[in-house]
């Protein structure tokens, strides 16, 4: 089999606390993809998300992203891909967009070009205009052109999260990972950013790992949707999205766009409910050996 871009193999991860979030979870995932990855709360989308971002390990079976085994920060990759490839540039968005509020949007947006080489490098000397020029760009394609010297209290919480797709993306990631990026917004400008987010997307081809629980989100965004079983979460189906791009909130309302949802929707349901049937996974002690 060849290797995709992000491969997670046979993975198992188990918490501190003895929670087994993912088992037997296999994900491989081709460069320049969209993926979303949708199912039963608690069943581990996150956790596939910290895997690869490398903030995790696995417990057992492995996780590659761009040629190179991940594990823990601070942690040595080892094993034949230790010495194989250059670390990903990695760019995150999350549903809570942090901001520092005593930086301007522009300084925010700023952040990994000071932090993640090889920008970090040039950042120092004479690249600052240009980074900034870089910065506005970015801000007015996502309609925030005259914001960069706003502070972030001093914008909505769409606009501050417009402001978080730019920090995600201002380093040029080859990966993008989004968990739930657009779950606190009302539903206007959720599908607002759904565009912005299609447009980035087909001008820069990241390869995109987005979490979510809104189906209609996943049909529209996705090349391919992984449906996850519960916890502990296995990928159980993943569904190729045939419809051509750019996709509009019109073709959103199309028959085959509202089965799609219709599908996945009684997909999870199914997950859910024999994820009830399943017993728990961790072994509790007896009320005797709580007792002794
Ligand atoms: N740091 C942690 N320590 C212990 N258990 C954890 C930790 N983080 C997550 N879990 C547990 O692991 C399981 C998977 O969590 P995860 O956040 O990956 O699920 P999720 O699918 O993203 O959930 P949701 O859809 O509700 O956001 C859950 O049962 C959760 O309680």
């Amino acid at each position: 089999m060849s290797q995709s871009f992000i491969q997670l193999s046979d993975v198992m991860l188990r918490y501190g606390g003895g929670t087994i979030a993912l088992d037997h979870t296999t994900l491989g995932i081709a460069e320049g993809d969209f993926v979303t990855l949708v199912g039963p709360s608690g069943c581990g989308k996150s956790t596939i998300l910290k895997l690869v971002a490398g903030l995790l390990k696995p417990t057992a079976g492995a996780v590659i992203a761009g040629g190179r085994e991940v594990g823990a920060v601070g942690t040595q990759p080892s094993g034949a891909h230790a010495a194989q490839a250059p670390r990903l540039r990695i760019g995150l968005a999350f549903q809570n967009p942090t901001m520092l509020p005593w930086l301007t949007i522009r300084e925010n947006v700023m952040i990994p070009l000071k932090i993640v080489q090889p920008f970090r490098q040039d950042f120092a000397k004479k690249k600052k205009g240009e980074y900034r020029d870089r910065v506005d760009a970015l801000l007015a394609q996502v309609g925030l052109k005259g914001f960069g010297d706003k502070r972030p209290w001093q914008l909505s919480g769409g606009m501050l999260q417009r402001a978080s797709l730019c920090r995600a993306l201002v380093h040029e990631p080859e990966l993008l990972l989004l968990d739930e990026p657009f779950g606190a917004l009302d539903q206007f400008t959720r599908e607002e950013l759904w565009d912005i987010m299609q447009s980035l997307w087909m001008a820069r081809r990241p390869t995109v790992l987005l979490v979510t629980h809104d189906l209609r989100e996943s049909a529209y965004l996705a090349n391919r949707i992984c449906v996850m079983s519960s916890r502990p979460g296995r990928i159980l189906e993943t569904r190729d999205v045939g419809f051509a791009r750019p996709r509009t909130l019109e073709s959103s309302y199309a028959p085959e766009f509202a089965t799609l949802v219709q599908q996945l929707r009684m997909r999870i349901a199914e997950a859910r409910r024999d994820g009830d049937a399943t017993p728990p996974t961790v072994a509790r002690p007896s009320i005797e050996e709580v007792a002794a």
